[in-house]
């Protein structure tokens, strides 16, 4: 990965509306420049918060985890990808069939989005998984859903930091990895149940790390960011 560290980070912009996302932005320095559109923020204030970032020269992770039926998906995409949005995701667990769809969705127009699809959510443990159904382990899970998601023209998963090492070796160095669930030493780990810091998430291999409420719920936003990227960055050196 030979991205600057800064835009390494895509910042979860989990807001209640477009106001408080912007005063947020104004907290945090220009080097953030990748930025995550969630559910909330996208059902309060719409299609318009991607237009604003565009505007401001921020790329954005659209993460509306689509899952439904192929045609659904497929369309969510599209219209997704008619927004110039630089990501978006859907859930691996729609299966091959969906994951096709979405991807032909996109091909063809000139640039298109990243495609990326959610393995096992970074908030679950064995003990969620397995009350869903899931018999295996959140690792074995997650393996199974990014070769599925490889085989179906997925670009790369979401899957936490604990999964990194098992998924860059099993899948390679292309095929791409975005890790939430990124907590600094010492921070709680709020409702996140498989996380790491940022220089371990590094260190193992993530291409882009997904951080929302260590720099969103920070006193000081800006000191928050400066010192994940000093993690980082030394995670980097020691690599
Ligand atoms: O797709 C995602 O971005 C995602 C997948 C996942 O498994 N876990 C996960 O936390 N996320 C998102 O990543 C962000 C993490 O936020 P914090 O826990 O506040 O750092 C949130 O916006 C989540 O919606």
């Amino acid at each position: 990965m030979t991205e600057a560290r800064s835009e390494r980070v895509i910042t979860a912009l989990d807001a209640e509306d477009w106001a408080s996302a912007s005063t947020l932005l104004e907290r945090l320095p220009m080097e953030n420049h990748r930025v995550k559109v969630g559910k909330q923020l996208f059902t309060r204030s719409g299609p318009c918060v991607v237009e604003e970032l565009h505007a401001r020269g921020s790329e954005v992770f659209l993460d509306l985890k689509f899952h439904d039926i192929p045609n659904t998906v497929a369309g969510a995409v599209q219209a997704a990808a008619e927004l110039g949005v630089w990501m978006v995701n859907v859930h691996a667990s729609g299966g091959p069939r969906m994951m096709e769809a979405a991807r032909r969705a996109v091909e063809g127009g000139g640039s298109r989005p990243w495609l990326i699809a959610v393995t096992v959510l970074t908030s679950m443990d064995a003990r969620e998984l397995h009350s869903v159904g899931v018999a295996a382990e959140p690792e074995e899970q997650v393996l199974r859903l990014a070769r599925l998601a490889r085989e179906s023209g997925m670009d790369g998963v979401v899957a936490s930091p604990a999964e990194v090492p098992l998924l860059r070796r099993e899948l390679g160095p292309d095929f791409l990895l975005v890790t939430p669930g990124v907590r600094p030493a010492g921070s709680g780990t709020d409702d996140q149940r498989r996380s790491a810091t940022p220089g371990q998430a590094v260190a193992d291999g993530s291409d882009y790390l997904v951080i929302g409420r260590p720099l969103t719920r920070a006193e000081d936003p800006r000191s928050a960011w400066e010192a994940i990227i000093r993690e980082m960055s030394m995670a980097d050196d020691s690599a």
